[in-house]
């Protein structure tokens, strides 16, 4: 199952966190800017392009040292197709690299119009016959809110290409509670989309224990990640809202099971501006900034954490 691979790289780098490229121009170091703007002109494809540079010598930098990345497509629709370009080249690469890949999309729709969402993000593109990969990220976040509709056809594609899905339970934003806090009889709306997700990840069991497909729960909501971490036993957490939302490591630990597993943090601004925060960086130094906050990050995570550990 595809958080086993998952797991496994967090075992390997003994780091549970994953690194948002959520690259808004303002984030690109004007010198690539400029070299971008030079060739291509003030355009979507220099956009594009400077995009490109920046997450590609990001990746290059931290691939060692962080399990996986997690793309927020919005920030590469915004350049249009030449963003969609930069979207997939960046999910190819740092998959070459090894890195994990889940693509932010929060993708929902009816039956039909989900298959065609799964397929584009998870699976393979029938073209006359020939199946071609259209972004190939390993995991999706996803809504749920249309029921088993929505999420019966990224099932199928998981269990034929070794995918995984994110289901929003508990997101990280202030209004979250508006909806997802009421009560449905006894339990809230997110521990009741939990429970869906346990049960929907029954037939995607992996070997360590967590199914297929996992829940976002937000770093600025530690009760309901220890409330969630003890009702959801198979459901591996993705906790965004770390740093720049203004989550914190002791907080986040409440994700995670006695192994230090069961969770991956996120962390976007906060990596890709680092350059921007610390004094006296040269903005060519952009990447080395990124590694020394991913560094960093991780040490704060991990000292509220047992060893991370697979036994
Ligand atoms: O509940 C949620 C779900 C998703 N996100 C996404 O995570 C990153 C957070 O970025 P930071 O810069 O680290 O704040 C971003 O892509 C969001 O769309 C979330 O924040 N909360």
């Amino acid at each position: 199952m595809a958080f086993d691979r998952l797991i496994e790289n967090i075992v390997k780098t003994q780091n549970p966190s994953v690194v948002g490229l959520d690259p808004k121009l303002d984030y690109v170091p004007e010198y690539i800017k400029e070299k971008k703007f030079k060739k291509y002109g003030k355009t979507l494809k220099g956009a594009a392009k400077a995009i490109w540079e920046f997450n590609k010598t990001i990746i290059d930098e931290i691939h060692d040292i962080c399990p996986a990345i997690k793309p927020q497509a919005a920030y590469y629709e915004m350049y249009g197709y030449e963003g969609v370009k930069t979207l997939y080249k960046t999910i190819q690469y740092a998959k070459e690299k090894g890195m994990f890949v889940m693509t932010d999309g929060k993708r929902n729709d009816i039956g039909a119009t989900m298959e065609a969402y799964a397929t584009a993000h998870l699976g393979l593109t029938d073209v006359g016959g020939e199946l071609v990969e259209a972004f190939g990220a390993d995991a999706l976040t996803v809504n749920g809110y249309l029921g088993s509709d929505g999420i019966n056809p990224l099932l199928d594609q998981c269990r034929k290409y070794d995918k995984g899905i994110f289901v929003l339970v508990k997101t990280s934003n202030k209004s979250s509670g508006e909806l997802q806090d009421l009560m449905i009889g006894n339990k809230t709306v997110y521990a009741t989309m939990g429970s869906m997700c346990e049960l929907w990840g029954k037939d995607v069991m992996g070997k360590y224990g967590y199914s297929g497909v996992g829940a976002v729960v937000g770093a600025t909501y530690p009760e309901q990640l220890a409330e969630m971490r003890k009702a959801l036993p198979h459901t591996f957490f993705l906790v965004p809202g770390y740093g720049a939302q203004g989550g914190g490591a002791e907080g986040v630990s409440k994700a995670f099971d006695d192994h230090g597993l069961g969770a991956i943090v996120n962390s976007s601004r906060g990596v890709m501006c680092a350059y921007k925060k610390e004094d006296n960086c040269d903005e060519h130094d952009f990447a080395k900034a990124a590694r020394r906050e991913v560094i960093r990050m991780k040490e704060d995570i991990i000292s509220y954490l047992p060893k991370i550990t697979l036994e």
